[in-house]
């Protein structure tokens, strides 16, 4: 029986495939697999029980994955699946950028039941006017799941896109319409665009990327978007920014108290990926890598650990063991076996960065003594006994 812990909401949809295998627990400290949404991680106590935590969404800058990675506890995101609630909502934070939409509203509202109230629209609307999307230059900086959208999206409303993703993979390539213009340099974004909208993880090489000196070379009155990470801007220069009118509009779907109720910022309360779309479509992505990775040891989506899939045990014992990626693990590994007489019929081994995967099925299955002499191996971090 695997236990599961929910650290915030998560669809039912999702939820729901879970087996009779599976027990939902409150207790984060009780559990083998966690799911969570943005609640932070970083100052709790891993459990000795945690082998999995699945982030149902695509930021992971609330999970201390080096930590993780060092106690073989394997950390999954859901790429893309929200991903289309984020670019609908990019391309309304397009519009409430380029129009006064939210100072009209908050004034209308403001005018309460008052009888003349057509009459006062009327003749204060000008007050309200702003500009069209079409024909104005978009920046996007990160092509991923997101920026792909986006911009293919901008495009449709005839805006001028450029893109900008030194890492690109070739699957958003593909994805990219072929009128996205590819920009090699940051600074081009900076400089020649009107409306730029960030979608790239918090890192500490990203962070802090809108700042005093980007903003000095940005185009006077550019409007920003950030539907990424609060952090990404430095918020004491970006009110400067608002204040001189180098930044005309900050839409940030990240509200702190340093940027709330400062004029020219439009605050939205994290609604990014708050559609019943795409809160589905990550909580199901979520479970079954969590259910394939707790029986039968396969990895997708790990931002942590290699994937690695060997599907459906049908062996007498499956084996995974976590380890560092240094030469001679897997000859001690499959000397281990073989001193106890165990056959290794199936067996993948794979990498990221330091950390490194290996997956044996064998016959007979494992003892306790050879999990023991495993664990001693200089290197290994983890030994999971999958069957
Ligand atoms: N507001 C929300 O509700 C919401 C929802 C989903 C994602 N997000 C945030 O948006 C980010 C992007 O989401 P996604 O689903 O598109 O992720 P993704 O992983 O599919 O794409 C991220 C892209 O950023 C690129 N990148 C990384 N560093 C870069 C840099 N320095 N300059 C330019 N490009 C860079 C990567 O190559 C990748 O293509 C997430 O990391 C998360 O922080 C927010
Ligand atoms: O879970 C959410 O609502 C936010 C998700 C979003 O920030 C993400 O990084 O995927």
């Amino acid at each position: 029986m695997f236990k599961v812990n929910c650290l915030n909401k998560i669809a039912n949809v999702g939820l729901d495939l879970f087996t009779d295998n599976y027990q939902m627990v409150d207790n984060f400290n009780d559990a083998n697999a966690v799911l969570v949404r943005s609640s932070s991680i970083h100052d709790l106590e891993l459990p000795h029980s945690l082998d999995a935590i699945a982030r149902a969404g695509a930021g992971v800058n609330n999970i201390p994955l080096d930590k993780c990675a060092e106690r073989g506890i394997v950390v999954f995101n859901t790429p893309g699946a929200n991903a289309n609630g984020v670019k609908e909502m990019v391309i309304a934070a397009l519009i409430i950028a380029a129009r006064n939409i939210v100072g009209g509203v908050n004034w209308v509202n403001s005018c309460g039941a008052d009888p003349e109230v057509a009459k006062l629209v009327e003749k204060n609307k000008s007050k309200f006017s702003g500009t069209e999307v079409k024909g104005k230059k978009l920046g996007v900086i990160g092509l991923g799941a997101t920026g792909v959208l986006v911009a293919n999206a901008a495009n449709k409303l005839e805006m001028e896109v450029y893109g900008y993703d030194p890492f690109i993979s070739v699957d958003a390539a593909w994805k990219l319409s072929k009128f996205i213009k590819h920009t090699k340099a940051l600074e081009e974004i900076f400089r020649n665009c009107d409306f730029i909208t960030v979608h790239i993880p918090l890192s500490d090489s990203t962070k802090g990327m809108f700042n005093k000196d980007t903003f000095a070379i940005m185009k006077d009155g550019v409007k920003i978007l950030n539907f990424s990470r609060d952090t990404l801007v430095i918020d004491e220069d970006m009110i400067e920014a608002l204040k001189s009118g180098k930044v005309h509009r900050y839409v940030t779907d990240f509200p702190n108290p340093n940027v709330c109720g400062v004029e020219g910022v439009i605050t939205i309360p994290h609604l990014g990926a708050s559609t019943s779309e795409s809160e589905d479509n990550c909580a199901v992505m979520a479970v079954r890598q969590i259910m394939d990775y707790m029986e039968n040891g396969n990895i997708k989506n790990s931002v942590n650990f290699p994937n690695c899939d060997m599907g459906i045990c049908t062996q007498a014992g499956r084996i995974a063991i976590f380890h560092k990626n240094i030469p001679n693990m897997i000859s001690q590994f499959t000397a281990t076996f073989a001193r106890e007489n165990i056959n290794i019929t199936d067996m993948t081994n794979k990498s990221k960065g330091q950390w490194a995967y290996s997956l044996l099925d064998i016959v007979p299955p494992s003892t306790d003594e050879i999990v023991k002499s495993l664990r001693a191996i200089d290197g290994v971090l983890k030994v999971r006994v999958i069957k």
